[in-house]
């Protein structure tokens, strides 16, 4: 399946979703796209709040879409984010990708200018907490 994913559709989605981000706080627009099982692309922006606290992370509402619209497993996430370096989605969007994705689930995070970051979630997030411990 790793041969098979659709790196550079994935990163045009997110780069594209990314230009919609809602954030006239903190100014740093982030862009995701998910591959799910069935062939379905979901992206998702962040979306921040005059209270700040609110603020929802561009991963976590691509999965809040993803479930929305009814997909099958995550089979792999594009993150796109103009930092000097590739950015890692944070600790919360780690903790929901466990929800839905594998340990091997592939994550990758590029720039605008192409640098780009690999990882797998289980390298996110080793010891996640889920449902199977209860
Ligand atoms: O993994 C992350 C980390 C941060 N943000 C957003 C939240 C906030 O709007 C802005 C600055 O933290 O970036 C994301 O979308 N994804």
């Amino acid at each position: 399946m790793a041969n098979d994913i659709p790196w550079e559709r994935l990163f045009e989605e997110a780069a594209r979703v990314r230009s919609r981000a809602h954030v006239p706080y903190s100014r740093f627009p982030v862009g995701a796209a998910i591959l799910y099982s069935d062939g379905a692309v979901v992206p998702g922006c962040n979306v921040e709040n005059a209270t700040y606290g609110l603020t929802i992370c561009a991963e976590r509402n691509a999965f809040a879409a993803g479930v929305a619209q009814g997909h099958g497993k995550p089979v792999a996430v594009a993150i796109v984010v103009d930092t000097p370096e590739p950015c890692p989605p944070c600790g919360m969007c780690r903790q929901v990708m466990a929800e839905f994705g594998e340990s091997d689930l592939p994550v990758r995070s590029r720039t605008p200018k192409g640098a780009e970051a690999r990882y797998t979630l289980g390298e996110l997030l080793p010891h996640a907490f889920t449902k199977a411990f209860f």
